[in-house]
């Protein structure tokens, strides 16, 4: 299909070629024309060159194409011309039409071309920032959205929400890898149409998910949390038939002014880590106090304790 370049670029030759042996012929010799008529056709094959590079939609194709093309060989109408005693098209330049047409077709090419580069661009960059199995934030889009929000986040109290759903290899290993996918995108579609449109959501990792909830106390968070927990409890899943049901863990850890994310994250983990050693399906607040006195009874740190990473 994008080979019709071709054509274009042995007719521009056979008209340099043509010209060539008309000046040969010639005394003398306008070489400064010769020359800027190679020009013409050798940068007239670069663009006929680059138009078949892009590979892009035929229409934008033949509008390069066309245009250019027209463009190029519309000083040679002039030819044409000569041919007729008046002019063709009344008191109309034949070549100067065809320069016209030529331009107005690479004009609806090149604008063309933008906007579907731009359509590209913006897709590239939703796709770079989105999982694409749930559609939420991935954890690098994550830390750009809450950087770009800290003005945003200044002054006010927060919460960040770390929720890992209980026994998921199970479900893997049990119902199948479909099923399990099935699971994490039902369970981050209900916590997305429970959270607020200025909330920042994203799947953190396997089958994790963080929420930070902004201008929150931590009661109001825990309130949010125990929601979302029980929605996620309330999730069911057919499996040949059977219903299948799965609960999810969390760690909250109410945040103040101007928080360091990973450090703060890498709390929110640590009452994760305790909801899952205290049974699952709950939700535990970190607490310094008691989470330090904890780790130093028992040692700290504790070797199976995850730590989130940036
Ligand atoms: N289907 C599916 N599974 C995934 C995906 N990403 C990670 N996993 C699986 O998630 C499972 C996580 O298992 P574990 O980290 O052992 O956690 P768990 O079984 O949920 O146990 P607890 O967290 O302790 O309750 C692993 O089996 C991974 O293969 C995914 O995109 N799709």
């Amino acid at each position: 299909m994008y080979k019709a370049q071709h054509g274009i670029i042995i007719l521009s030759l056979l008209i340099v070629v043509y010209k060539g042996l008309m000046h040969t012929f010639i005394w003398p010799v306008d070489i400064v024309e010769l020359a800027l008529e190679l020009v013409m056709v050798v940068t007239c094959c670069a663009v006929m060159y680059y138009i078949e590079q892009l590979k892009s939609s035929p229409r934008i194709y033949w509008l390069l194409l066309l245009g250019s093309g027209l463009y190029y060989f519309s000083s040679y109408f002039d030819a044409l011309e000569e041919f007729f005693l008046e002019k063709p098209l009344g008191y109309l330049n034949i070549a100067e039409v065809v320069k016209a047409v030529g331009f107005i077709l690479l004009f609806i090419g090149i604008h063309s071309l933008i906007s579907r580069h731009r359509l590209l661009i913006k897709e590239l960059k939703i796709a770079a920032q989105t999982d694409h199995l749930t559609g939420l934030l991935n954890r690098r889009a994550f830390f750009e959205r809450m950087l770009s929000n800290s003005q945003v986040f200044e002054n006010t109290q927060g919460a960040f929400l770390l929720m890992d759903i209980d026994h998921f290899k199970g479900v893997n290993d049990n119902y199948g890898h479909a099923l399990g996918d099935t699971v994490l995108a039902d369970t981050a579609i209900s916590l997305r149409n429970s959270t607020r449109e200025y909330d920042i959501l994203a799947r953190w990792g396997g089958e994790e998910f963080l929420l930070y909830v902004n201008d929150i106390t931590q009661d109001k968070a825990l309130n949010i949390a125990e929601q979302l927990r029980r929605h996620v409890e309330a999730l069911s899943f057919d499996y040949k038939g059977e219903k299948i049901h799965c609960t999810m863990s969390i760690g909250l850890h109410s945040v103040n002014v101007n928080c360091n994310v990973e450090l703060e994250v890498a709390c929110a983990d640590k009452a994760l880590y305790q909801a899952k050693s205290q049974g699952r399906n709950r939700v535990i607040v970190y607490n310094e106090a008691e989470f330090a006195a904890a780790e130093q009874k028992t040692g700290t740190p504790n070797p199976n304790h995850k730590i989130a990473n940036g």
